[in-house]
């Protein structure tokens, strides 16, 4: 019987060791196939790329991302004031016709009775005026006599003109207060004369000598000048005053000279309106502007705007002005459309004050320092 037990306990430990031999087989046999997997539905891996071989040069630095600031709005940079007589001188071609012609008739062999008459009809119809002319053409046979064959006729007439015009006159604008407060510039004369344009062109000249300005619009009859001023002022960052269409320009006035204290602007340059009913309106209007601008500071420069194509209605206006402000400049506009710089000596003598400024043109640089020598000079090239 023992035996029985111990064959059946052999037999059975046998089983037991080859069904552990297959079991192991299996196994071992699934793990060598290539990509074998769990989950069939599962997505083929990706690929596996090698790391990159270590960069031994330096990764370029990304850019600093530096924040975008609002365009500020681009500004126009005025002429200096000193260059642009130079410039614009070729503008005066109508002018320099005078010029032209005086050396012409002056240039030949004989100075007889019919030349000087043809000399003082030229000076006349460049509305230098019946005195000046005479003053002149007496000056100029005087030093022709005198000097005879040895004189260059050119640099007489030229040293003549300039005497007419005045070169000692002081031309300087007053454009500053006293003790560090703003110089107020008052500027007066028909509408259509352009002065309008003209403040405009002042406030630049003003911005290139790197003065900060203020304008006021007290022109209140023309609802477009206040627009017109503002557009000005944009183009060189000049801040403009204005007032409701219609309202009271002295109150425009005032507004604009306390802003320019409370700013501490260098100048305050108020336009005003030109187109009144009659003498009177124009005289109680602008007198109560200057008044009431003087309640807070002093005005430094009284500019009287004539257009210089108007000739003897030009003289007119400006002794209308004279009586109702004391005007201390001429800016004399549309010089360059105009054939007749004489107008510059007579409204001189019109009115004992100098002409400052000429414009001579419609850009916005169009209007020069006058200098009686430069001036001339344009008249004889
Ligand atoms: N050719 C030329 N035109 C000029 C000159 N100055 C001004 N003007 C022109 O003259 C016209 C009238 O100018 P404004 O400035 O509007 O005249 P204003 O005197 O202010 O007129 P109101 O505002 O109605 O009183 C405009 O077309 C200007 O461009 C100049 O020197 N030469």
């Amino acid at each position: 019987m023992e035996w029985l037990y111990l064959v059946i306990g052999i037999a059975v430990l046998g089983v037991i060791a080859l069904v552990g031999l297959v079991t192991t087989r299996v196994r071992g046999s699934k793990r060598d196939l290539p990509g074998a997997s769990t989950d069939v539905l599962a997505p083929p891996r990706p690929q596996q790329t090698p790391p990159a071989p270590a960069d031994t040069t330096e990764a370029p630095e990304a850019p600093v991302e530096t924040p975008v600031e609002p365009a500020a709005p681009t500004l126009d940079r005025p002429e200096k004031a000193s260059s642009r007589l130079v410039r614009l001188r070729q503008r005066l071609a109508g002018s320099n016709a005078l010029g032209r012609g005086l050396l012409g008739l002056l240039s030949r062999d004989k100075l007889d009775e019919d030349t000087w008459e043809a000399i003082e009809d030229l000076l006349i119809g460049a509305d230098i005026g019946v005195g000046p002319t005479q003053e002149l053409v007496e000056r100029l046979r005087e030093r022709l006599r005198v000097e005879g064959g040895a004189a260059d006729a050119r640099a007489v007439l030229r040293e003549e003109l300039i005497a007419l015009v005045d070169p000692t006159m002081d031309r300087s604008l007053q454009v500053s207060g006293a003790d560090g407060a703003p110089g107020v510039v008052l500027v007066v004369g028909v509408n259509g004369t352009g002065k309008t344009t003209t403040v405009g062109k002042i406030a630049r000249i003003l911005v290139a000598d790197e003065r900060s300005v203020l304008l006021a619009a007290a022109d209140t009859f023309r609802a477009a000048a206040a627009e017109q001023l503002s557009t000005w002022g944009e183009r060189v960052g000049v801040e403009v005053v204005r007032g409701p269409e219609g309202g009271d320009p002295a109150s425009v006035a005032f507004d604009a000279v306390r802003t320019g204290i409370e700013d501490g602007v260098d100048t305050v340059v108020v336009d005003t309106a030109g187109r009144l009913q009659n003498k009177q309106g124009l005289m109680d209007e602008l007198g109560k502007v200057k008044r009431v601008l003087e309640k807070q500071l002093p005005v430094t420069e009284v500019l009287l705007v004539l257009d210089a194509t108007t000739g003897q209605n030009g003289l007119i206006q400006a002794k209308v002005f004279a009586e109702v402000v004391d005007v201390t400049g001429i800016v004399l506009t549309k010089l360059d459309g105009s054939a007749k710089g004489g107008i510059v000596v007579a409204v001189q003598r019109q009115l004992g004050v100098p002409v400052k400024l000429v414009g001579l043109g419609e850009g916005p640089d169009d209007l020069a320092p006058f200098d009686a020598a430069a001036f001339v000079d344009a008249l004889l090239s």
